[in-house]
C-alpha cells in the first residue's frame, strides 16, 4: 500500500512538471491510465491525478485572482510537496519563528504544505489586525479530513464558521462568560485543595494529580459530576478517545483520507483498511464520551428528588423545554458538542500548563521561595489563598504569566482559515488559506522578552514590585471571534492550583541514592498540546503544613488549611431552606457536599453559616461533629454529612 502511494506521489510530481503545457491535463490523465495496469494502482492513481489537476487549476486561478498583489514572503516550494521539507514537523512553530529572520523583516509568511496554503502571523499586532479587526474573513477553521470519521467533530473548536458553530458557542458562552464563570471559583479552590492532598500523599504521581484536577473542574462545571480519583468510567472514555483520535489530527494522517476518501469504504480484509478500523474505534469512544455524561445528567434530573443538579448541561436542558421540537433537536446536538468541547478544551490545556509550572519550579527554586515569602507576608501561614487575596499577590501573578509565556501549551493556537481572499498590508491572502497565529514567535520576541528562553517572572513586574501591563494571556488564548471562550475559567483554575501549591509545597530536584541532586534536560510531548514529559523531582509539603491538621474546622470556625479531617453538621430539617435561585432544597440528608462552601458555626455555636450558589445561609444546628482522620481525604475541605463523630 505504501509503495502504491509512493508511486502515486512520484507520478503526481511528473504531472506537475508537465503543467506548463496547455494540453497537459489530458496528457497527464492518459499517462496515468497507461502507466499502471493493476486495478489497485488505478484505484489510487485516477483520484490522485484528478486531485493534481484540481490543485494546478486552483493555483492558476489563484495567480489570476491576485491582481498583482504579492503573496507574503516565504521559502520556495518544491513541486507537489510545497514547503513540507522546510519545516520541522515535530515543532513547526520553531521553524516558522526562525524563517522570520530569513525572509526579511516581514512578520507574515506564506508557505504551502502539499495543496494547503498557510499564512503565518509571527507578531501579536498582525494577529490582532487580521484575526480580530477583520474577523468576518478570518474566523473559519481549515478542513481536516479525519475530523468526522474519527468522531472529532464532537469538538466545536474545529467546526467551520457558520450557524451551527454560532449556536454551540452561544450555549458555551452562557456558562463560561466572565461573570458566570465566577460561580465556579469556590469549586475550583476546593479542587485545588484536594489536589494538594493527593500531591502530599503520592507526590510521584504529580502528572496524574494535575490531570485529575483539570478533569474534575471541567466535569463539575459541565455535568456536575465528581470523577473518582482512579478508574473513573467517564474520564476513561475521554482518555481512550484522546488516545485514539490524537494521531489523526496530524497532517500525515489526514492527508491520505483527504486524497483518497474511498479508504473509509474498503472492506476490512483489503490492504489499507486499517485507517477505517482506527476511525471506527475512535468514533465509538467519541460517542461514549459525549453521550454517557449527558445521559447521567438527564437521569439525575429525572430521579434526583431533593438533589439539585447545577451544571452547564442541566441548565440548558431546563432552558430548552420552552423551544419547539425542531429547534430542540438542533439545540440538543449543539449542547452535546458544547459540553464535550468544554471538557476537551479544558482538560489537556490546564494540566499541561501545570506541568510547565512544576518544571519551572523544580528548575528555579528561588522563584517558589520568593512566592512563599509573598504569600506568608500577605496571607499568613495558617490560611490558604482565596480569590480575594489575588490582587495582593503580584509575584504569584507574574509566575502564572511567565508559565504561560515560557512554554505555551498551544504554540500555534488553533489554526484559523479565510472565507474570502484579502489584501493585508499590500499582501495577497488567498481564500481558504490556513492562518496560524504563531504564539511561540510572540512569546520568543527578544525585544519584548529579553532572554526569552529563560524563566524570569520578574519581567512582568515594575521596579516597585507591582505588575506591569504586559499580559501574555492576550495572545495565549487566541484571537477574534474564535478566542478561547473558556479563558476566564482557565485563568481561575490556574490561579487556584498554582497559588495553593505555592502556599503549601516545596519543589526540588530528586536525589540519587548518594543524596546528590538528579539534574535533567527536560523533554517535551507535542500531541494535542506541547508540554513537558514527566521529569524526576521531589515535591513535599512545607514544614508548617501538617497532614493531620484540620482542613476545615467547623467547630472552631477555622479557615481551611490542610488535610485529613471530616466534619459533620446536621441541620435542623424543620428549617429546610428554599433558596430563590433554582430548585434548591438544603436540609438533612442532603448528600451534595459541594452545594456548600465556607461552612462554619457562628459564635454561639448554635447556627451553621454557609454559602450555596453564592448566597449565604444561616441555619440552626441539631448536631455538629468532627472526626480527625489520619489519611488524606479528598473531600476534607467541605461538608460531609456521611460521617458522625463526637457530638457537640
Ligand atoms: C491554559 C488553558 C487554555 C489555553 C492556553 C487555551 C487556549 C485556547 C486557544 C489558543 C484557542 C483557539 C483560539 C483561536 O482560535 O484563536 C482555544 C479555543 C477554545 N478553548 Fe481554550 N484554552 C485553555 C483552556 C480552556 C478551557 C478551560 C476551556 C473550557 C472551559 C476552553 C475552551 C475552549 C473552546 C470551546 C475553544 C474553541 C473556540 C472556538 O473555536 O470558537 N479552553 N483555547
Amino acid at each position: 500500500m505504501n509503495t502504491s502511494i509512493r508511486q502515486a506521489e512520484r507520478h503526481l510530481e511528473i504531472i506537475w512538471i508537465l503543467s506548463d503545457n496547455s494540453d497537459f491535463l489530458m496528457r497527464s490523465l492518459a499517462f496515468t491510465m497507461s502507466w499502471s495496469t493493476s486495478n489497485t494502482r488505478l484505484a489510487l492513481l485516477v483520484p490522485a491525478s484528478v486531485i493534481a489537476v484540481d490543485v494546478i487549476r486552483r493555483l492558476v486561478l489563484a495567480r489570476r485572482q491576485r491582481k498583482g498583489f504579492p503573496l507574503p514572503p516565504g521559502p520556495t516550494p518544491v513541486p507537489l510537496l510545497g514547503n513540507v521539507l522546510s519545516i520541522d514537523t515535530e515543532e513547526p512553530w520553531k521553524s516558522y519563528t526562525e524563517m522570520e529572520a530569513t525572509y526579511g523583516k516581514c512578520d507574515i509568511l506564506y508557505l504551502r504544505l502539499l495543496d494547503q496554503e498557510l499564512v503565518i502571523l509571527n507578531s501579536q499586532s498582525d494577529a490582532l489586525e487580521m484575526l480580530e479587526k477583520r474577523s468576518q474573513i478570518y474566523s473559519d477553521r481549515p478542513f481536516i479530513a479525519t475530523l468526522a470519521p474519527y468522531g472529532m467533530d464532537c469538538n466545536f473548536a474545529f467546526a467551520p464558521y457558520g450557524d451551527h458553530w454560532r449556536l454551540c458557542r452561544r450555549i458555551f458562552h452562557q456558562t463560561f462568560r466572565a461573570d458566570a464563570a465566577l460561580t465556579f471559583r469556590p469549586m475550583q479552590l476546593r479542587r485545588a485543595r484536594q489536589m494538594i492532598v493527593n500531591m502530599i500523599d503520592d507526590p510521584n504521581q504529580y502528572p496524574s494529580h494535575f490531570s485529575t484536577f483539570s478533569a474534575a473542574v471541567a466535569m463539575s462545571a459541565v455535568y456536575d459530576y465528581e470523577p473518582h480519583l482512579r478508574d473513573d468510567p467517564m474520564v476513561h472514555s475521554v482518555e481512550r478517545f484522546l488516545e485514539a483520535s490524537c494521531p489523526a489530527i496530524t497532517p500525515e494522517k489526514a492527508l491520505p483520507l483527504k486524497m483518497f476518501p474511498f479508504l473509509l469504504h474498503l472492506p476490512d480484509w483489503f490492504p489499507g483498511s486499517s485507517i477505517k478500523r482506527e476511525a471506527n474505534y475512535s468514533k465509538r469512544w467519541s460517542t461514549e464520551m459525549v453521550e454517557n455524561p449527558y445521559q447521567y445528567v438527564q437521569k439525575r434530573m429525572e430521579t434526583g428528588g431533593e438533589l439539585p443538579v447545577i451544571s452547564m448541561v442541566s441548565d440548558h436542558i431546563t432552558r430548552m423545554q420552552d423551544y419547539d421540537e425542531a429547534y430542540r433537536i438542533e439545540y440538543t446536538e449543539a449542547l452535546k458538542k458544547a459540553s464535550a468541547t468544554a471538557f476537551l478544551g479544558s482538560a489537556e490545556t490546564s494540566s499541561s500548563t501545570l506541568m510547565v509550572f512544576a518544571l519551572a519550579m523544580v528548575k528555579h527554586p528561588q522563584v517558589w521561595k520568593r512566592a512563599q515569602t509573598e504569600i506568608d507576608a500577605v496571607i499568613g501561614m495558617d490560611k490558604l489563598p482565596e480569590f480575594d487575596d489575588r490582587p495582593s499577590l503580584p509575584y504569584v501573578e507574574a509566575i502564572i504569566r511567565e508559565t504561560m509565556r515560557w512554554q505555551p501549551v498551544l504554540p500555534m493556537g488553533v489554526p484559523h482559515a479565510t472565507t474570502t481572499s484579502d489584501i493585508f498590508k499590500g499582501l495577497y491572502i488567498p481564500k481558504g488559506a490556513t492562518v496560524i497565529a504563531n504564539v511561540w514567535a510572540m512569546s520568543r520576541d527578544e525585544a519584548r522578552y529579553p532572554n526569552s528562553s529563560q524563566f524570569i517572572p520578574e519581567r512582568f513586574l515594575k521596579p516597585d514590585g507591582t505588575l506591569n501591563d504586559d499580559d501574555p494571556s492576550q495572545f495565549i488564548f487566541g484571537f477574534g471571534r474564535r478566542v478561547c471562550p473558556g479563558r476566564h475559567t482557565a485563568d481561575a483554575s490556574l490561579w487556584s492550583a498554582i497559588a495553593t501549591m505555592l502556599a503549601t509545597l516545596d519543589f526540588s530536584l530528586a536525589k540519587d541514592a548518594g543524596g546528590r541532586d538528579i539534574d535533567f534536560e527536560p523533554t517535551y510531548a507535542n500531541g494535542i498540546t506541547h508540554h513537558p514529559l514527566t521529569f524526576p523531582c521531589a515535591i513535599s509539603p512545607r514544614s508548617h503544613i501538617n497532614r493531620s491538621r484540620p482542613a476545615f474546622d467547623p467547630l472552631s470556625g477555622g479557615t481551611p488549611l490542610a488535610i485529613g479531617f471530616r466534619a459533620h453538621i446536621e441541620l435542623n430539617p424543620a428549617e429546610t431552606i428554599k433558596a430563590k435561585t433554582d430548585v434548591r432544597e438544603l436540609g438533612k440528608g442532603d448528600q451534595r457536599p459541594h452545594a456548600f462552601t465556607q461552612l462554619a458555626l457562628d459564635e454561639s455555636g448554635q447556627n451553621a453559616v454557609f454559602q450555596a450558589a453564592g448566597v449565604t445561609y444561616t441555619q440552626s444546628v441539631v448536631k455538629a461533629a468532627a472526626e480527625r482522620v489520619p489519611v488524606a481525604y479528598p473531600e476534607a475541605a467541605y461538608y460531609s454529612p456521611s460521617l458522625a463523630g463526637t457530638t457537640r
